[in-house]
C-alpha cells in the first residue's frame, strides 16, 4: 500500500521535470487522474460556460466517473512513465561502457569501478538544493539501487558541499500561493527523506566542504561519512524559524546523545570537521590537500568486496529501523509545515532574500 502510494508521488514529481510540454490533451488527462487519485469522483461544481479552462479540466474529472481511487493512481503512474520514458530518451545515452548515466541539471552522475558518484552541481550557489535538484536526486538515487554499482557517493562540486535547502524557494510566492506551495514541496521533502531511508546498497557522503541544513542532517541516514578538515556541519533551523528535518531529530540524539543534538539541531551550534567526527555524526576526517585522493582510494578499495554480501549486511543493519524513520520522516514534515507558514521563518526567509541576514 505504501509502496504505491509512493509511486504515485514519484510520478507527482516526475511530471515536473518532463522535458518536452505533453500537450493539452494529456495534461487534461494527467489532472483528471491526479483529482481522482487524490479525491475520488468529482465533487466540485460544473464551471461556468464561458470558463473555458476550468469547464476542460472539469469535463475530464467527470467523466473519470466512480473510477476507484487506486485505479486513478495506478493509470497516473502508467500514464508518467510513459511520458518519461519518451521525454529522456533523447538525453539518455553518452557513449562508454562504463560511464552510462542519464543527464540532470543540477548533478553529475557518473559510474565508475564499481562506484555511482551524484554530486550535487550548483557550485556558484554553494549547491543550494532547489525544487528540481531535490528531485532529481530521488531520480539519480532510484537509478543507483537499480544499477551494478556496488557503492553510491554524494558529493559537491565546488567549494561547498552543500548549503542546504535553496531559500529563493520563498521568492515571488504571493500569499493566496504560500500553503499550496508548502504542501507540495513537503511531500517532495518526505519522499526525499524516504529514499535516503530506503535505499538499498552502502550510501557514502563525501563531504568537500562546508554543509548546512538538510544536507547536514540526511548524514544521519548515511552509511559511512568522509570529510575534509575544510567541511563545517551546521543547522541554523531555530535561525530560520525553522524545525528538524531528514530524521535528524531521531538519528541525531541517537547518534551523539541528546544533549549534543539539541546543541546542534535547536542552537545552531557549527561544527569542525573534527567535531562532528568526535561526535559520531563524522567517520573519519582528512586533511583538504589529500582529501580527493585519499577518499577515492579507499573507496575503491571497498567497491572491490563482494556486491551482494555488502548489500545485505548493510540491509541488516538499517531495515529494521525503516518503519521507524518513515514515522519520524512524516512528523517532522507535518511539524515543518506549521513552521514554513510562521512569521518566525517567513522573515527568515525575506531577510535572506533582502541579503539582510546572513548566518
Ligand atoms: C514556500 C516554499 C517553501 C519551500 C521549502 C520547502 C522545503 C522544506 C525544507 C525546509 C528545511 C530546511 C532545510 C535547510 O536546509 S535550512 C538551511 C538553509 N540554508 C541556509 O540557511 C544557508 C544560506 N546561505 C548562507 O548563509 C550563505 O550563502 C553561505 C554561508 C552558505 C555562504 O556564504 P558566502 O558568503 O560564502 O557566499 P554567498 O552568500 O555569496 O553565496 C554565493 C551564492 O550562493 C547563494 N546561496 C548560498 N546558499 C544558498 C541557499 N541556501 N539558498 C539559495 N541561495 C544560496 C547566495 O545567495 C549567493 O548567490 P548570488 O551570487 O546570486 O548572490
Amino acid at each position: 500500500m505504501r509502496s504505491s502510494q509512493e509511486e504515485f508521488e514519484n510520478a507527482v514529481n516526475r511530471v515536473k521535470l518532463l522535458k518536452k510540454d505533453p500537450g493539452n490533451e494529456v495534461k487534461l488527462k494527467l489532472y483528471a487522474l491526479y483529482k481522482q487519485a487524490t479525491e475520488g469522483p468529482c465533487n466540485m461544481p460544473k464551471p461556468g460556460v464561458f470558463d473555458f479552462i476550468n469547464k476542460a479540466k472539469w469535463d475530464a474529472w467527470n467523466a473519470l466517473g466512480s473510477m476507484p481511487k487506486e485505479t486513478a493512481r495506478q493509470s497516473y503512474v502508467d500514464l508518467v512513465s510513459s511520458l518519461s520514458s519518451s521525454s529522456m530518451s533523447s538525453s539518455q545515452v553518452k557513449p562508454g561502457a562504463d560511464r552510462k548515466q542519464q543527464e540532470y541539471e543540477n548533478l553529475v552522475v557518473t559510474s565508475e569501478d564499481g562506484i555511482t558518484k551524484i554530486m550535487l552541481n550548483r557550485p556558484t550557489k554553494k549547491n543550494a538544493i532547489n525544487t528540481q535538484m531535490y528531485q532529481e536526486i530521488i531520480l539519480a538515487l532510484k537509478a543507483a539501487s537499480k544499477d551494478n554499482s556496488v557503492l553510491t557517493v554524494l558529493t559537491g562540486n565546488g567549494d561547498y558541499y552543500c548549503s542546504g535547502n535553496d531559500l529563493t524557494d520563498f521568492s515571488g510566492i504571493t500569499a493566496g500561493e504560500i500553503e499550496e506551495k508548502v504542501k507540495n514541496n513537503l511531500d517532495m521533502l518526505r519522499v526525499f527523506v524516504n529514499s535516503f531511508i530506503d535505499f538499498p546498497k552502502p550510501l557514502i557522503a563525501v563531504v568537500n566542504g562546508p554543509a548546512v541544513g538538510i544536507a547536514v542532517t540526511i548524514l544521519g541516514l548515511c552509511d559511512a561519512v568522509y570529510a575534509s578538515d575544510r567541511a563545517t556541519f551546521h543547522t541554523p533551523f531555530s535561525h530560520l524559524g525553522l524545525s528538524p528535518e531528514g530524521c535528524s531529530s531521531y538519528t541525531f540524539p541517537k547518534i551523539m546523545g541528546p544533549a549534543k543534538a539539541i546543541e546542534m539541531l535547536v542552537f545552531g551550534k557549527k561544527l569542525t570537521a573534527e567535531e562532528a567526527c568526535a561526535r559520531g555524526l563524522v567517520t573519519e576526517v582528512f586533511p583538504d590537500n589529500t582529501f580527493q585522493k585519499q577518499v577515492w582510494a579507499r573507496l575503491k578499495a571497498y567497491s572491490e568486496f563482494p556486491a551482494n554480501s555488502i548489500r545485505i549486511s548493510k540491509q541488516v543493519i538499517r531495515n529494521m529501523e525503516k518503519e521507524k524513520l518513515y514515522a519520524v520522516n512524516a512528523e517532522e514534515c507535518s511539524v515543518l509545515q506549521e513552521r514554513l507558514l510562521s512569521n518566525e521563518c517567513i522573515n527568515a526567509a525575506v531577510n535572506f532574500l533582502s541579503r539582510k541576514a546572513k548566518l
